[in-house]
């Protein structure tokens, strides 16, 4: 993977968390591209090659990453398809709801390799977690190197069923930022008790850290550690019936069905028809 030349069209919140990633890990930034309408702050912000023109920063691409906007895949990817390097390269797509085949047919038809990614932005700090699906294109070594891409900045799991990708959108996709809106929460709510904001916040942070290492680094699941924490007719247990009463299941099972249904209907609306 160090050696691969990537490029990615479109250097927003989700590229940029992917390219400060890589860089992180080690990837040379000589081997690192990214075209953007406005390179400018992303000149500034890394050491790697920017450019304005999508067709030039994939000149001599072994993986290019489309990391632009579901709206405006289409006509991205069009473009890119009048330029397609002989090489051949990997395609990785990390649109929420565009599919395989719609990339397929606007990068002209041919037996191109696709990966759909959905990685989130934690990557920017090693911490992402990403899924994957191969189309039928892709070649063994290629799978290896998306693999290797992705599992530089977190984890990564691979789908069979690409239907999938938008349940995982809906869940890791989107999710930290369920996580951040439930530290946004807890901080006001403290605030509100009279805790001072900066140790309301760094109280809220350390807590999300350390509940998600220690869940992470235990063989017992989150109801168990959940019933540890709250004692028999303790604090906790308050806390925990008055969410309840509000039904958090039932409020984050609608949550994750909105959110797959608007991946299904970005798939519909910016796919067959563009
Ligand atoms: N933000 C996130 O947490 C995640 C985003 N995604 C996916 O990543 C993709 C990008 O999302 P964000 O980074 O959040 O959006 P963003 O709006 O931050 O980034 C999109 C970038 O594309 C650039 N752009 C617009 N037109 C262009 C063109 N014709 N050629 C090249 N660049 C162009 C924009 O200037 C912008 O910098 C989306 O498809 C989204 O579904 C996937 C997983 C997580
Ligand atoms: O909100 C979105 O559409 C993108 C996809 C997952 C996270 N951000």
């Amino acid at each position: 993977m160090k050696e691969s030349i990537i490029s990615f069209i479109g250097g927003g919140n989700m590229a940029t968390s992917l390219i400060g990633g890589l860089l992180q890990t080690g990837v040379p930034a000589k081997n690192l591209r990214v075209s953007d309408i406005n390179p400018h702050s992303l000149a500034s912000r890394f050491p790697i090659q920017c450019f304005s023109d999508n067709l030039e920063a994939i000149q001599d691409a072994d993986v290019i990453v489309l990391a632009v906007k579901p709206q405006i895949m289409a006509e991205v990817a069009k473009t890119i398809a009048t330029a397609l390097p002989e090489r051949n390269p990997l395609f990785i797509s990390i649109a929420a709801g565009i599919r395989v085949a719609d990339l397929n047919r606007w990068l002209g038809d041919g037996a191109i390799p696709i990966v759909r990614v959905m990685p989130n932005t934690p990557a920017l700090v090693q911490s992402g977690a990403s899924a994957l699906y191969a189309s039928e294109h892709v070649r063994k070594e290629q799978h290896e190197l998306a693999e290797s891409i992705l599992r530089a900045v977190g984890l990564t799991v691979w789908l069979t069923d690409e239907n999938l990708i938008d349940v995982v959108t809906a869940l890791s996709g989107s999710g930290p930022a369920y996580f951040f809106l439930l530290m946004e929460v807890l901080e006001k709510a403290g605030i509100q008790l009279g805790l001072p904001q900066e140790t309301a916040r760094l109280l809220t942070l350390q807590t999300a850290f350390g509940a998600a290492k220690m869940a992470l680094e235990s063989n017992e699941d989150a109801a168990l550690l959940r019933e540890r924490v709250t004692s028999k007719g303790g604090t906790t247990e308050q806390a925990i019936k008055s969410l309840q009463a509000g039904n958090i299941q039932a409020m984050f099972d609608r949550a994750l069905q909105a959110a797959q249904k608007r991946a299904t209907q970005m798939a519909n609306e910016y796919g067959e028809q563009a």
